[in-house]
């Protein structure tokens, strides 16, 4: 599997240096627009290719949350596939409801409710090898996490930094065993610390801002 565009991972958006879209991703991404199956070609921002050798298979699932809905599936090389869908009963055990059919060239689109729980979806084993590209668009309630997320490592940095600071400077001021050149450069630390403490407040407060 390789992911294009944001990641994510336990229903959470990633902090990530994504691979971005490749030239012929986004002209998957415009066949499809024009096929009628993604809203408009800018639509997904995250792209997992699969890689499917014969026998291979994918567990009943529900999509992480942190993606919108639908997810749009594009098909490649196989005809054989299919995609069931189901949902888990009093014993624990996955009761298959529906099949489909996801011929090569096929665009398969599951939106609510069956991209939800308690509804689930899996892939029969392969016939043959196959590949798949899964669009996907990360929710506003995920990028706005993500964005939390870091305004609050900002912040800790910066009390990080500011506490270091305060010890910088205490011990200048005391002074003790200290020439008066060794305290000249320690006060010039606490103020480059000092310093990254605004530094990393502003990027908290820009942080904030957008979200
Ligand atoms: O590869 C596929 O056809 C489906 C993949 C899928 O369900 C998933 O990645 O969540
Ligand atoms: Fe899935």
């Amino acid at each position: 599997m390789m992911h294009f565009g944001a990641y994510v991972h336990n229903n959470r958006l990633q902090d990530a240096q994504p691979m971005p879209f490749t030239s012929e991703i986004h002209m998957a991404c415009a066949a499809l627009v024009k096929a009628g199956a993604m809203p408009y070609d800018t639509w997904a921002d995250a792209c997992t290719v699969g890689m499917y050798e014969e026998g291979s298979w994918l567990p009943p699932h529900e999509d992480s949350r942190a993606f919108e809905r639908p997810i749009v599936i594009l098909s490649l090389l196989s005809d054989e596939q299919e995609m069931t869908f189901g949902q888990v009963d009093n014993l624990g055990e996955y009761r298959e409801k529906a099949r489909i059919r996801m011929p090569a060239r096929s665009a398969t689109i599951i939106d609510a409710p069956a991209a939800y729980a308690p509804w689930l979806h899996a892939l029969a084993p392969a016939p043959t090898g196959r590949i798949s590209l899964t669009f996907r668009r990360v929710s506003p309630e995920a990028r706005r996490a993500l964005q939390v997320e870091r305004m609050e490592t900002e912040r800790a940095g910066a009390m990080q930094s500011l506490k270091c600071a305060a010890q910088l400077q205490e011990r200048a001021a005391s002074g003790r065993g200290l020439s008066q050149n060794e305290i000249k450069k320690l006060r010039k630390k606490a103020r480059a610390k000092q310093a990254k403490v605004q530094t990393k407040l502003n990027h908290a407060n820009n942080l904030a801002m957008e979200t």
